[in-house]
């Protein structure tokens, strides 16, 4: 029960974790909590994955296993740092880094052929995509902007970093999506009325029958859904809106979500990228084939592939590619410097953080030569590009939002049992021929049926009964707390939310939700509603299903207090258990990179100790563990002096860094201890270890420093020395030695 999990991750948040985790355990283990550590790291999963590829020193235990069968205990706690989602090029590059350094793991066979690859392919799945979160996300999702933040930034909003634009006027920025053939207008849906299995069948033209998906188990209440998207329609809208943008002079950008929708957003990548430079891929169709061009993995691979091929065959197709650049629209850039486009890589623009940045920056996303320009903004499908069409309108409408009289937006997710699209991964299929797909139960009754064509990408996805009852739930428990007034948003146009309407009006009725303001909208009309109050400065909680949660808490975070890092983000698991998410955000790559060129590590790590402060409270409340009440307290103290105090990371070497910004903290949470009276025991124990840090607190930070505008040689990427990031996350001796004297924690072996 004493107990904390802490997780090991990826990028940046990995490396914060050398500094701040010596620290949590240090000051918990006075308070008789215990903190574990749990490798969720991508190159973590891949050696877990292939013990048998191993030398028996180098293997390691399948964690996130073991955090899986623990989220579904009573006590479980754990602080979840965000990691990689893995695309096929990042899962490569951890490959090989592992390989250089010894760790015999297989190459990942990009097309497997013989039926060792497939294994092989099969086996990879695990590490790919969004692997990490559905398996530990066995509860419902509750974020929001911590409200001393909140405060904080409305009375000083340069605290919010990066400014928010003016819009243009008359500005031509805008969302484009489908108008037909999407997942959007072929979703159907039925609600189980008994426990079932069903299959998943292709029906060819000839009436022969491929089982796609074998003995799916659905409980009674489940909402099991499925549609399609047309690749041919998908295809005719990627041609028109390319030829839009450049007849209106636009940059082209596409938004999609191919890290956590890791089987059906690739392919649609890869349709934008053979569209784009469609007399590239028909020129060359022949030698891509020979040496294995995926576009799905977007220009990298391209780039990397035509290497196999003579040079003068590669500067001809390079050629060629220049040529489709000059007869088509500009492309948003994530690197102008480098000349990285949007095209470049699936999970370089990643909608829920790309189009908070479009509502940032005025309607406008980089060209190439680094300059802000107005974007068309390509998010094809209607289910979730319609909200973002609503707020790109009203931003034209209205201007950009002012920091300090907007209000708040909350969200109370849907995500528990791998609910709605993001489960979908193991139900998701790109159609190798035209045919039928349909889901047939053992009786052979046929619950969903779709018409399709050669490449369609079709997908089911469900939504457990167990879990919109607790979903709706933990929506009443929010509008009561705060008062504010509550919108599902919700689309009686789709065949899968009228189920979900149903369920909602009927668990509403089991609470007594008189004086409640709790409505039922669809997304564009939430939207609308949500920002005329968010304008208004009022405050309003959005309950949504699980891609509006992911979309929604790093947009309005992101207007807001200027990023998604430091939200709360809670999920109080169904088993009883709490699963503390650190922010809404991602893992930072650019960080990493800085911090090894240059020594400074600009990851704020804000939401981890929000994070620390949400599972004693927890603790206390849950489980009566009065210590950690009074130490949870002490860490809300300690991150309101460190923001009024404004020592949060800077962006440049020389300003403050993480490890600074966590010296700080750990001083503050100390004086925070000490100076309490809830309890003695604490108060003593923490009396020195205040004074000693409060002494060298100067000498600290020079420390600290002075190992910046260096590079920070930590030996690798995703799987670094840790000797060596130990060294360069603790670089104060005198820090290091507070650590060990005082809080008894062994640093250095
Ligand atoms: N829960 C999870 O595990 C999640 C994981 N991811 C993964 O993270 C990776 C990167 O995703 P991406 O979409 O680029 O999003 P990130 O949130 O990592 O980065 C977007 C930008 O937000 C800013 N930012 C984010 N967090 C912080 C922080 N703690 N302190 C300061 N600034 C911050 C940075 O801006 P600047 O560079 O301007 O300083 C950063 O470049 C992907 O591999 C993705 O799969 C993404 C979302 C959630
Ligand atoms: O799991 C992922 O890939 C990303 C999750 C995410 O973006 C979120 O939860 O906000
Ligand atoms: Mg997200």
């Amino acid at each position: 029960m004493n107990k904390i999990i802490w997780t090991k991750t990826d990028e940046a948040p990995y490396l914060a974790t050398f500094a701040l985790l010596p620290v949590v355990r240090g000051f918990l283990k006075k308070g008789g909590i215990e903190v574990d550590l749990k490798d969720i790291s991508l190159a973590g999963r891949i050696l877990a994955t292939f013990p048998d590829y191993l030398e028996e020193g180098q293997r390691v235990p399948d964690d996130l296993k073991e955090l899986g069968e623990l989220v579904e205990k009573k006590g479980t706690k754990i602080i979840k740092l965000p990691n990689i989602s893995a695309s096929v090029v990042q899962l490569k590059a951890a490959i090989e880094e592992l390989q250089k350094k010894g760790y015999k793991v297989p190459d990942y066979p990009e097309e497997p052929q013989t039926e060792e690859e497939k294994k092989i392919h099969e086996r990879y799945q695990v590490c790919l995509g969004s692997a990490v979160n559905p398996v530990l996300r066995q509860g419902n999702s509750d974020r929001r902007a911590p409200k001393a933040l909140k405060e904080y930034v409305k009375k000083n909003p340069k605290a919010a970093g990066l400014p928010l634009r003016d819009w243009e006027k008359d500005s031509k920025a805008h969302v484009a999506h489908m108008e037909k053939g999407d997942f959007f207008e072929h979703e159907q849906s039925f609600t189980a009325e008994r426990d079932m299995t069903v299959r998943i069948e292709f029906v060819d033209k000839n009436g022969n029958v491929k089982v796609l998906k074998d003995n799916l188990k659905v409980d009674e209440g489940e909402i099991l859904s499925s549609t399609y998207i047309s690749v041919k329609e998908l295809k005719k809208y990627f041609e028109k809106e390319i030829k839009d943008a450049k007849d209106k002079d636009l940059l082209l950008s596409l938004h999609l979500k191919a890290t956590m929708m890791k089987v059906s957003d690739p392919p649609i990548f890869g349709h934008a990228v053979t569209t784009f430079f469609k007399d590239v891929f028909e020129k060359y169709e022949k030698e891509f084939k020979e040496i294995g061009v995926n576009p799905n993995n977007g220009l990298v691979d391209l780039y990397k592939k035509i290497e196999k091929l003579p040079a003068e065959k590669q500067e001809e197709i390079k050629k060629a590619i220049e040529e489709s650049y000059k007869n088509n629209p500009d492309l948003a850039m994530v690197d102008s410097d480098k000349g990285i486009t949007n095209l470049h890589a699936p999970n370089l623009v990643i909608v829920d953080a790309s189009m908070p940045v479009v509502i940032r920056e005025g309607g406008k996303m980089w060209d190439k030569n680094g300059e802000l320009k107005q974007t068309k903004a390509l998010i094809p499908d209607r289910c979730y590009a319609t909200m973002y069409k609503e707020i790109v309108e009203d931003c034209k409408k209205n201007g950009k939002f002012d920091r300090t009289t907007i209000g708040t937006v909350q969200n109370i997710g849907l995500m528990a049992k791998k609910a709605e699209e993001y489960g979908s991964h193991d139900k998701t299929f790109v159609l190798e021929d035209d045919g039928i797909v349909r889901i047939v139960d053992e009786n052979g009754k046929v619950y969903t049926e779709h018409k399709v064509e050669k490449h369609d990408i079709w997908r089911a996805y469900s939504a457990k009964d167990i879990a919109i009852k607790d979903w709706v739930g933990l929506a009443v428990h929010r509008a009561k707390v705060t008062g504010f007034t509550t919108i599902f948003w919700l689309d009686n146009e789709r065949a899968h939310d009228r189920e979900v309407i149903k369920k909602v009006e009927k668990y509403l009725k089991d609470y007594d939700t008189e004086g409640l303001d709790i409505k039922i909208l669809k997304p564009e009309e939430a939207m609308k509603e949500t920002l005329k109050r968010f304008r208004a400065g009022k405050d309003t909680i959005s309950v949504t299903g699980n891609v509006l949660r992911d979309y929604l808490t790093d947009l309005f975070p992101i207007i807001e207090i200027g990023t998604s890092a430091k939200v709360l983000s809670i999920v109080p698991l169904l088993a009883g258990g709490g699963l503390f998410e650190t922010g809404a955000g991602g893992s930072a790559p650019k960080h990493i990179q800085q911090f090894i060129e240059q020594g400074h590590l600009r990851w704020d790590s804000t939401a981890e100790f929000n994070a620390v402060g949400a599972t004693l409270e927890f603790m206390e409340q849950k489980e009566g563990h009065k210590k950690a009440g009074v130490m949870g307290r002490a860490v809300e103290k300690a991150v309101s002096t460190l923001l009024e105090n404004e020592q949060w990371p800077g962006r440049k070497v020389g300003q403050l860094d993480n490890r600074g910004s966590q010296a700080y903290f750990t001083l503050y949470w100390a004086e925070a201890l000490a100076e309490q009276n809830e309890d003695n025991e604490l108060k003593e124990a923490f009396k020195p270890i205040a004074e000693k840090l409060r002494e060298n607190i100067d000498t600290i930070i020079k420390e600290i420093s002075e190992s910046e505008g260096k590079p920070a040689d930590i030996d690798g990427y995703y799987f670094p020395d840790e000797e060596k990031v130990t060294k360069a996350m603790l670089p104060s001796k005198t820090f290091v030695s507070i650590l060990e004297e005082y809080l008894g924690e062994k640093v250095f072996n």
